[in-house]
């Protein structure tokens, strides 16, 4: 029924492949998957919602759902652009999944970290033209996936009592932004600005967002879907390469960086989050998010 929602004409697997569009998993998935991927076969335009009640947090399993997603649209060379989007109304991702961090298993924390930094390979480095639909708050690795986009538009505050936030909130929770999401941070916003929000750890909302370059766009919630569709299809009519290697310019060395030190990166990684005064931080953390809601 989601599915159904999300652009006026969207293929089922049969209809696709008929259109020569063979993506497996769209329009057939449940509520319960973790990111619904549909194309609407009007514009070749791909949607990938993510679906994670309640907040879109990324655990492993999310994030290796968002990257098998992303995939197999760019195993499609008809398409050539997509829209991330979320399912949740108020919340675009509200970042890692912090139980993951929370007294965790190396093993699985080592495979956490390595299916985030894949995220950053898969999106910040896809092919396709990306366009982010962020209609709810986006903090952290929240906002990391939409900085991972070409595009980024988001729903405006105007009128809202409670407007939606994005930013690299994490040294207000006490702990500190891989370098090479601080680098992604500072590439878009500029150095001053990231400085100031990084150290802070600035949320921002979305009038806030615009005027520092954070974000491109603020429309109402009702269109954030639709208009970043709209853009998704200007985005696509570019010549693919052209784009591509104008992508590349500014993201390769960034990219390159962090498939060089990958392992090193996990590394301090895990001994940062397993230290005993992380756990200490992380617990409270984990603990003040139940209180807000009692
Ligand atoms: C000193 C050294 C320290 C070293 C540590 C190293 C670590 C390095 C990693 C650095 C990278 C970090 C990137 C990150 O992404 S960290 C995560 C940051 N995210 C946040 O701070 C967001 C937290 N959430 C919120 O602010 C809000 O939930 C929201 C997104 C604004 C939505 O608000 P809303 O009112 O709609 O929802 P609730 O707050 O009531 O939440 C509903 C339930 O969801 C649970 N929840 C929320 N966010 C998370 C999360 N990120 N992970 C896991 N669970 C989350 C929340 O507890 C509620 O659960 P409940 O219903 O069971 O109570």
């Amino acid at each position: 029924m989601l599915v159904a929602t999300l652009s006026k004409r969207l293929l089922r697997v049969g209809q696709a492949k008929r259109c020569g569009l063979s993506l497996r998993s769209f329009s057939d998935a449940k509520d319960k998957d973790l990111v619904l991927t549909s194309i609407d076969g009007d514009t070749g335009v791909a949607t990938i919602t993510m679906n994670q009640a309640p907040v879109n947090s990324l655990s492993l399993e999310m994030c290796q759902a968002i990257t098998t997603a992303i995939k197999e649209v760019e195993s499609q060379p008809e398409i050539q652009s997509l829209v991330l989007a979320s399912s949740l109304p108020g919340v675009f991702c509200a970042g890692l999944d912090i139980t993951e961090l929370h007294k965790p298993d190396e093993k699985r924390l080592t495979d956490f970290w390595h299916s985030f930094q894949q995220i950053y390979f898969d999106l910040y480095g896809s092919r396709l033209a990306t366009i982010a639909a962020i209609a709810g708050h986006a903090p952290a690795a929240g906002c990391m996936l939409a900085l991972s986009c070409d595009y980024r538009i988001m729903v405006s505050g105007a009128g809202s009592k409670k407007p939606s936030t994005i930013g690299l909130n994490e040294t207000k929770l006490g702990i500190v932004a891989p370098s090479w999401l601080g680098y992604q941070y500072i590439d878009t916003i500029g150095q001053r600005q990231a400085e100031l929000g990084l150290s802070l750890g600035l949320l921002h909302q979305p009038e806030q967002a615009l005027a520092i370059g954070l974000v491109d766009e603020l429309v109402p919630r009702e269109e954030v879907l639709s208009r970043a569709q709209a853009e998704a299809v200007k985005w696509g009519k570019i010549p693919a390469k052209a784009r591509l290697a104008s992508k590349m310019l500014a993201r390769k060395a960034r990219l390159d960086h962090l498939a060089a030190t990958r392992k090193e990166d996990n590394d301090f990684f895990r001994s940062f989050v397993t230290n005993e005064t992380a756990q200490k931080i992380i617990d409270g953390y984990l603990q003040s998010l139940s209180k807000k809601k009692s």
